[in-house]
This record gives structure tokens, sequence and C-alpha cells, in this order.
């Protein structure tokens, strides 16, 4: 039944907003079935782009398939998406995702799915909050998350998500548009466990990284994991997420990927923390945005509003913006008292 699905979906139209490593990624894979446009804001990088059809700076040795489009003009892109089945797609980061809002303001669009995982630095905002604060309640609108890096869903290995909604049409427009090939989209209700799973995850992954780093073991790692699965469902759960939605793709899936995944750009400031390196050349280094360094901050100053004990998230926020030393952390989360493992709110 699924294959013949697969096989007769029709050809949509397809914007992808933002050309870094994941929008440029999720661009090729629709590109093998739809008509896909990939809007970048630099000119000259999109221009480079359509000469040399690849994505020199994100994901080099990654040809673009044939009929993937490239343009820089924001109306250009826009109009690509007028028909009402169409799919518009942001792929920017959560600190773009207010500005690029703002922009859609001026034109008259289908829908938005955002692939951005975080709380705004500043507002503690998730993105579906963002986007209602932006575009109003109007524009149907959902996010789409899980397991996924982006090299790997640029080679066409097998992937699976979730698309979150509240919109049921929205919902089957998107696994209609975009589930088939090497891709599953699943679909869920649950906004809010869907992106506080795929927000604190970053910041799991970073502490992930201390701990591989400084050479504590598999059993450290382990326990990192399932205890920071705790801290996801703790802050989910106060937000109004549903308790399976942290067991499942969004959640634990994605949190196991990026701590134990060397792909992982937060998983790598993690392990160059543990060697010493100032935060700022480490992000230098990257290249890419790492949300899990603003999204510490949020989420500590969020938890501890809310009376959220989150003892992990706090050491990492201690060792990116207070100066603690990676070995103090470890210690610090070790001489906590004994309690009950049951996830306690
Ligand atoms: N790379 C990956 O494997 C995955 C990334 N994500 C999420 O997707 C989001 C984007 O990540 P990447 O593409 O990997 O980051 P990246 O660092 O590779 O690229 C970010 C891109 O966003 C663009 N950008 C920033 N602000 C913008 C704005 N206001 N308007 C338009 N473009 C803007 C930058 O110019 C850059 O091209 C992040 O929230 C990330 O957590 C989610 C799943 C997988
Ligand atoms: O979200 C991701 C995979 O699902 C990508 O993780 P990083 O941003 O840590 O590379």
């Amino acid at each position: 039944m699924q294959e013949s699905t697969k096989q007769t979906a029709a050809v949509r139209q397809v914007t992808v907003l933002g050309a870094g490593a994941w929008g440029t990624a999720v661009a090729m894979a629709l590109a093998q079935r739809h008509d896909v446009m990939l809007w970048g804001r630099n000119g000259a990088a999109m221009a480079a782009m359509a000469e040399a059809r690849v994505n020199q700076d994100y994901l080099p040795d990654q040809p673009f398939p044939a009929g993937l489009k490239i343009s820089s003009d924001f109306a250009t892109a826009l109009a690509h998406v007028a028909r009402p089945d169409s799919l518009l797609i942001a792929a920017c980061p959560v600190a773009g995702l207010r500005p690029l809002l703002a922009q859609l303001k001026a034109y008259p669009i289908p829908n938005v799915v955002w692939l951005c995982k975080g709380f705004e630095y500043d507002t503690g905002l998730l993105p579906h909050q963002i986007v209602r604060e932006v575009l109003g309640d109007s524009v149907a609108g959902g996010a789409l998350s899980g397991p996924s890096f982006a090299q790997e869903v640029a080679r066409g290995l097998p992937c699976a998500l979730t698309i979150a909604s509240t919109d049921a049409a929205l919902r089957e427009r998107v696994v209609a548009t975009v589930h088939g090939g090497n891709l599953r989209v699943y679909s869920s209700t649950d906004l809010v466990g869907v992106e506080v799973g795929g927000a604190v995850k970053n910041v799991l992954a970073i502490a992930t990284g201390v701990a591989d780093g400084l050479g504590l073991g598999l059993n450290a790692r382990a326990a990192l994991i399932t205890r920071g699965l705790a801290e996801i469902t703790r802050l989910g759960a106060t937000l109004g997420g549903q308790t399976e939605t942290f067991m499942g793709l969004t959640g634990m899936g994605d949190l196991i990927l990026t701590c134990t995944g060397d792909l992982s750009r937060n998983r790598r400031v993690g392990l160059g923390l543990a060697q010493g390196k100032a935060l700022e050349q480490i992000v230098q280094e990257l290249g890419h945005v790492a949300e899990g360094v603003p999204c510490a901050k949020a989420v500590r100053e969020l938890a501890g509003k809310l009376g959220v004990e989150m003892p992990i998230t706090n050491a990492v926020a201690g060792v990116l913006f207070d100066g603690d030393q990676p070995p103090a952390m470890v210690a610090r989360l070790l001489a906590r008292d004994p309690r009950d493992e049951a996830v306690q709110r």
C-alpha cells in the first residue's frame, strides 16, 4: 500500500529557505521527487552554488541533483510556492527564525515548516511560539524534527523524521511531500514535546562530548544520555509535552544520535571544551551553528524560573558561560545527593 503511495505521489513545488547544511540536504533529498528551490541570503554564495552545483561551504563532495533550483532572490523563492499545495520550509538556525519570518510577512504563503532546534536565546521561546508571535495563528505551521545528520541525508541514506503540528491538513501535506524514497515521516500533534526534545538534546550532546573528551568511558556516556533524557522529560512535561514523545524519534532517537555521533557539531563543541579550547575558537573552527550553546543559557533560565531540576544542562551552561572547568563540572554532577531514579518534576 505504502509502496504504491510512493510511486504515485504528486510532484509538488517546495521552497527551502536557508542554504546551510540542513537546508541544502533537505532540498537535495526532496529534489529527487519534487520541484525544489533552495534559497540562501548570500547572493555570491548562491551564485557559486548554482555554478558549481555543490554547496562547497557546508556540504562539499555532495553534488546537487539535476533538478534542484538555486536562488538568492526572496520574491522568486516565494513565487515558487504560490500554489496552495506547495510546501515552504524554513531551514535557518533558531536565531534566524524571527528575522526570516518577518521577511515572510510581505508574502502570501501556503504554510511554513521549520527545521530549527532550540529555544530562542533572548526570550526562551520555542520555534512554534516565535512563529505565532510573528505570523499569528492564520498560517498552518509545524516542526519537522528527528535524528538526521545533514551529511547522511544529502548522500541519500535512510532517515526517519516526525512532523509535529496541530493542523491535520499540514501534517498530511508534509507526509505526502516528504515521505518517500529513503525518508520516512511520522506524524505527531505534540509540538511542544517534539520541539523540547530537539532543543535540549543539543545541550546534552555538548555534555557527552565533554565526558568522552575527558576519557570518562562508555558507562559515563550511557549515564549522561539516560539522565539527560530525564531532564528533557521533566522540562518537556512541565511545558505541556507528552511523556511518550520523549521516547520517540525526536526525543530519545535524536538524543542518541547527537550524543554518540561524531558528525554532531554540538558533540564536537563538548570534545573541544574537554581539550581546554576556548568556546570562541571551537565555534570558529566548526564553521556551523551549534544550537546547544545558546540553548544551554535559555534552558537554564527557563528551568530556573519553572523550578525544573536540570543539573546536566546547568553544568554545561556553567562551562560555556561561567568559566567552569570541564573536570569540575563532572565532579559537581557526581557529588550530587543520591535520589530516586524516577523522573520527577
Ligand atoms: N545540520 C544538521 O544535520 C541538522 C540541523 N538541524 C537544525 O537546522 C538548523 C540549521 O542548521 P544547519 O543548516 O545545519 O546550520 P549551518 O550552520 O550549516 O547553516 C546555517 C545557515 O542558516 C543561514 N541563516 C542564518 N540566519 C538566517 C536568516 N535570518 N535568514 C536566512 N538564512 C539564515 C546561514 O546563512 C547559513 O547558511 C539548526 O537549528 C539545526 O539545529 C536539524 C537537523 C539536522
Ligand atoms: O540535529 C541534528 C541531528 O538530528 C544535528 O546535530 P548537530 O547540530 O549537533 O550537528
